[in-house]
């Protein structure tokens, strides 16, 4: 393929597209929702609200082929060294059993560490491990940051259940109030404090794990009793056990695992803990069933293959800046969040696997909520402002015992937002209104909306472990394959490493004042205040 900033012939069905509409396909192609949608198992891929025609889609998915897509998705979970800045693999499809026959050197820790998370979740959960005191556990909080936070997080919220073994508590934020607000209504007794830290070296993650050993030490909990309450989930073991965490309370963690695709790794331990080890089964085989249809399905049939060039002609050809997700799922409330570490952090690059500069638009910024309280705020963006962006609504069918007129207002409420960003409001239909109104004619822009904003739905029976396994691991691979169409790599964040870097430099310089010259004027300038107010 030649490094073409864009393919002229795409390009051109673009100029074509953009004159037309979404509505203006269907009324050419009332049935075209039957050709454009994909299904799984568990998801299904509405397609048909996108500005796209089946030229487009035939040479979508020729680049699919151009691209060796699915060439590079075998490579991807048969262990190739993907991660070429840091020489790795990203093998996250083994923690849930994909292509184990491809990987046989690490299939045996990956088994040993799943059984050692049965052990204790079992252990736990039966009553045989107590609090110092004897008390069983009633309560995990999860400290981590990132990949080892809102993955577990979302998880964990969405399947909430009202008698659930353990409640789960997450502390992320160094701001102290997080910690403080969270562990403030919790009995240190019957607590039990997970650190997930690939790295175990993350700053947030480090002060927080002192600050809860505190908590528990300050409750009477004694020195030697504190490995009962405090157990890891890391690569680094020697720094874990110089934090004071022994080794058997470590739980591992591999290099070849990013922390952004880990939540099916021990760093999802406070799922199983909350839900059940059976739910964390289930969450698996749910990821583990869309893995394997994404590795055999043509690209036509292959959802996230298809979702991922959606993206890529919303981006790069109908210049689409930002993607919003939709969740109508207050179960989903988190879901945003995760997608955007998992999406941003892996493709928000500006150069290609091979140090060039990539000659066209990366990933597009990713936002969104849960609807429908989305709607009582930024929706009216999205209906008459002028930014452009691409949107993905997930729904779900049925879920089971909760209120069903709620329920159904839900749903009403997605397909009417899906409907009004594909219609809009028309100009005749926008006068008569300010005409009935009692307005002029100029009025009638204050009411048009111009619709045609393209939009796929993603739909699903209901949010259970495995149909959430499913969704994740869809936006998992959209990322790996948009990556491969950008030529860029998914795996690495040196931006984000940056970040931590010079925070640590500037953490001493609040310490000690030492080094101003070596700041800019304003940044020195605020660590004087701050330094000034902390006197
Ligand atoms: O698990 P660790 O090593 O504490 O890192 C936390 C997070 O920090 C990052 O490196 C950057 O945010 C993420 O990739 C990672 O998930």
């Amino acid at each position: 393929m030649p490094d073409s900033v864009t393919e002229p012939s795409l390009n051109k069905h673009a100029h074509r597209l953009l004159a037309s509409s979404v509505a203006a396909l269907f009324a050419a192609d009332p049935k075209r929702h039957e050709q454009l949608s994909c299904r799984t198992e568990t998801l299904m891929l509405d397609y048909s609200k996108q500005l796209l025609d089946y030229e487009v889609l035939g040479e979508l998915l020729d680049l699919a082929g151009h691209h060796k897509l699915g060439a590079a998705f075998f490579e991807l979970v048969s262990g190739a060294q993907m991660n070429v800045t840091e020489a790795r693999p990203a093998l996250h499809t083994l923690l849930r059993g994909t292509a184990r026959s491809e990987n046989p050197d690490f299939v045996a820790a990956v088994d040993a560490c799943l059984d050692k998370m049965q052990s204790l979740v079992r252990a736990i959960h039966a009553g045989e491990r107590c609090g110092h005191r004897g008390d069983r556990f009633t309560d995990v909080v999860n400290i981590g940051i990132g990949g080892s936070d809102l993955g577990p997080r979302m998880v964990c919220r969405a399947l909430e259940q009202r008698d659930q073994p353990l409640n789960a508590h997450f502390i992320a934020n160094v701001d102290p109030n997080d910690l403080d607000t969270v562990l403030a209504p919790l009995n240190p007794d019957t607590t039990l404090v997970i650190v997930c830290s690939k790295s175990f070296t993350t700053e947030e993650t480090l002060t927080n794990a002192l600050r809860a050993r505190s908590w528990l030490a300050s409750a009477g909990v004694a020195e030697c009793d504190i490995h009962n309450h405090v157990i890891a989930v890391t690569t680094n073991l020697e720094a874990a056990s110089h934090f004071g965490i022994d080794r058997d309370q470590c739980y591992p963690l591999w290099d070849w695992v990013g922390g952004r695709y880990s939540l099916w790794s021990a760093i999802g331990l406070v799922i199983a803990l909350q839900s059940g080890w059976t739910a964390f089964e289930q969450l698996l085989e749910g990821a583990r069933q869309l893995d394997e249809c994404t590795l055999s399905a043509a690209p036509i049939d292959n959802l996230p293959m298809l979702m991922a060039l959606l993206e890529y002609w919303n981006t790069l050809y109908l210049h689409r800046d930002t993607h919003v997700v939709l969740p109508y799922s207050q179960r989903l409330e988190h879901l945003t969040a995760c997608l955007q570490q998992l999406t941003m952090e892996s493709n928000g690059k500006r150069v290609k696997e091979s140090g060039e500069p990539a000659p066209q638009r990366t990933a597009p910024v990713l936002w969104g909520s849960a609807g429908t309280i989305g709607q009582h705020s930024y929706y009216q963006l999205l209906h008459q402002g002028m930014r452009q962006f691409s949107a993905d609504f997930i729904i779900t069918l049925k879920e089971p015992g909760s209120d069903s007129d709620a329920q159904r207002k839900l749903v009403a409420n997605a397909l009417a937002q899906s409907r009004t960003l594909m219609l809009g409001r028309s100009d005749e239909e926008a006068q008569q209104l300010a005409i009935s109104r009692g307005q002029p004619k100029a009025m009638t822009g204050h009411y048009a909306m111009p619709g045609n904003h393209p939009h796929s739905l993603l739909i699903m029976d209901s949010v259970n472990p495995k149909s959430l396994g499913a969704l994740v691991a869809a936006y998992e691979h959209k990322t790996f394959f948009l990556s491969k169409l950008l030529g860029i790599n998914a795996f690495d964040q040196w931006g984000v490493e940056l970040g931590k870097q010079i925070g640590q430099q500037i953490n001493q310089m609040l310490i000690d004042g030492q080094g101003l010259d070596d700041l800019d004027p304003a940044t020195a300038a605020t660590v004087t205040a701050w330094r000034d107010a902390n006197a």
